[in-house]
This record gives C-alpha cells, sequence and structure tokens, in this order.
C-alpha cells in the first residue's frame, strides 16, 4: 500500500522489455526504431512528470553533435563477431554484454 512516507517509483527498464510492445525484446536491435518509427514515442528514456530527467535538453544536444560529428569523420564497423544476443535487459540503455566497434576515419 501506499502511504505517506512511501516511495513509488516506475521501472522504466521494465517497461521497455514489454514483449506486447517490443518485438523480441531481449533482441539488441536499435533499427527497430527506423522500421517501425511510431515506437519511438513508447520509449521513455528521461522518464515523465515533475521528476522527469532535468538533463533531457542538453543529453540530446550533447547526443547530437557527438554522433553527428562522429558520424561525419567515420566509418563504424564492428569489431570481430558482432552479438545482437545477450543483451543485458535491465540496464538503463539497451545495450548487448559485449560490443567492439571500430572507428575508420574518413576526413580529417
Ligand atoms: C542520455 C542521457 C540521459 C538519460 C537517458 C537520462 C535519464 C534520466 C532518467 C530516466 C531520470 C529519472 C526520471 C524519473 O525519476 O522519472 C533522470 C533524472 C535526472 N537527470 Fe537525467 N538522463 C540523462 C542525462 C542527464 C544530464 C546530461 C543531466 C544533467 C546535466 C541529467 C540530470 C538529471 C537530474 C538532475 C535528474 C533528477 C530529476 C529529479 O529527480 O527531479 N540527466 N534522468
Amino acid at each position: 500500500m501506499v502511504g505517506f512516507g512511501a516511495l513509488a517509483a516506475a521501472q522504466l527498464s521494465a517497461l521497455h522489455v514489454n514483449e506486447t510492445v517490443f518485438e523480441n525484446p531481449e533482441k539488441f536491435d536499435p533499427e527497430r526504431y527506423i522500421r517501425d518509427e511510431p515506437l519511438l514515442q513508447k520509449i521513455i528514456p528521461f522518464g515523465v512528470g515533475k521528476r522527469a530527467c532535468l538533463g533531457e535538453s542538453l543529453a540530446r544536444a550533447e547526443l547530437y553533435l557527438i554522433f553527428g560529428n562522429l558520424l561525419l569523420r567515420y566509418n563504424f564497423k564492428p569489431h570481430g563477431k558482432l552479438s545482437t544476443a545477450d543483451v543485458f535487459p535491465y540496464s538503463f540503455a539497451k545495450r548487448p554484454f559485449k560490443l567492439e566497434m571500430q572507428f575508420v576515419k574518413i576526413r580529417s
């Protein structure tokens, strides 16, 4: 029962492995959001409501600049075998246990 002093929190990482929303949620498959763009509306990476992430705008601006600049200058290749299995399901973000990438410079 939730009363005064009780802590109630949405377990966002559990929502993000809901099989009725995400097909094969345990699979590391970021392209699912390219194949099915409305799916982006169903992830809640920064929380909602009064206690939602205060840094969302900064984080989005940083990610845009960091990945934009990297993509402009490097080709990304998997280093060794790229495993899409073994996703650590209850982490902050979905990621394979091990993913080694090679950055190949395309311009200076
Ligand atoms: C990709 C980057 C980030 C993600 C995915 C993220 C996600 C989150 C999430 C899920 C929460 C909890 C929301 C809730 O309780 O419902 C949170 C809280 C918070 N985040 Fe972030 N965050 C990110 C980056 C940042 C940055 C860059 C800052 C500050 C510069 C920041 C500052 C905060 C603060 C202060 C809170 C606590 C808000 C409160 O409890 O009132 N976050 N964040």
